[in-house]
């Protein structure tokens, strides 16, 4: 198995093309996101353009948080394209259990099969059809409640499935681990769950799904505690953590990781 640093490398010097289907509070942060680590992001969501586009870049992220009918088709065929070019693929299903649409979108895209799917943990556990306790895009629910049923998803989907909160967990549904960084602070600036949903997308290109998630989640964990620690509060930690991720070495992640198999 590789290790993050090294994934971390070869992110840099592939500089792979990433599409995403953000929401619109995300499309900045991503791209942003993505950028500091070393990707090449695009937003390109029409349906005009949305699936040969995904025969173009190397990766593919789709991410519910503000999507409508049109966007649901665009998402479908860019996620069927991408798959259909081996290309991997990450479905951040935002706020799901919280709506009939959320529910049905979700479901239709999960039976893609994505090459990961990251959420929080109420998010995971309303995939799976258990209840959740998720608050419109916030979980209200622990990493631990969520294990169970990542493992779960992750053996039907074939894919790799990771919950985010205080400890993030990655399992390919066989292998597990948990990672920890982070901070309390990053549950109140948006959109950073769909930043790490970005930068998952970005790591998965030409790398192994399962390795590669963890490496992105390792990354963006202590990415987000220097940050945190530089930080005055949620204006100026957005900022630090794009400084934080574009500085970040591969040794110094693979000195830094807090990765433990389960
Ligand atoms: N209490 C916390 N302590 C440390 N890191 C956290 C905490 N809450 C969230 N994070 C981190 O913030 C990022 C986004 O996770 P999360 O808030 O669960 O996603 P979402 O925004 O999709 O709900 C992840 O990197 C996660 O590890
Ligand atoms: C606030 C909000 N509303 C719809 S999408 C969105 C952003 C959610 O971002 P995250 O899931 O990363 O917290
Ligand atoms: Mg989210």
């Amino acid at each position: 198995m590789k290790s993050p640093g090294t994934h971390l490398k070869t992110l840099r010097d592939t500089a792979p093309l990433v599409q995403n289907i953000t929401n619109f509070v995300a499309m900045n942060v991503v791209a942003n996101a993505q950028l500091a680590v070393g990707a090449s992001p695009a937003m390109v969501h029409a349906i005009e353009e949305a699936a040969e586009f995904a025969g173009l870049a190397g990766g593919l992220t789709v991410n519910i948080g503000t999507a409508d009918a049109g966007w649901e088709s665009s998402m479908v065929a860019a996620a069927q394209a991408a798959s259909a070019a081996d290309k991997p693929w990450v479905l951040d299903p935002v706020a799901v259990g919280a709506t009939g649409f959320r529910n049905r979108l979700a479901a239709r895209l999960l039976a893609l099969n994505p090459t990961v799917l990251r959420g929080n943990a109420s998010e995971i556990l309303a995939l799976s059809g258990e209840v959740a306790s998720g608050k419109g895009v916030d979980s209200g629910d622990p990493v631990s409640a969520a294990e169970d049923a990542a493992r779960y998803l992750a053996q039907r989907t074939g894919g790799v499935v990771a919950v985010s909160g205080a400890v993030d967990f990655v399992t390919d549904g066989d292998r597990a681990v948990r990672i920890e960084g982070g901070d309390p602070l990053m549950g109140r600036v948006t959109a950073m769950g769909c930043a790490l949903t970005g930068v998952v997308g970005a790591f998965l290109v030409g790398q192994k799904p399962f390795e590669a998630t963890v490496a992105a989640h390792a990354c963006f964990g202590l990415a987000g505690a220097i940050a945190a620690a530089r930080a005055g509060g949620p204006g100026s930690f957005g900022p630090a953590l794009l400084d934080t991720l574009h500085a970040m070495t591969p040794e110094q992640l693979d000195a830094e990781a807090g990765i433990a198999a389960v």
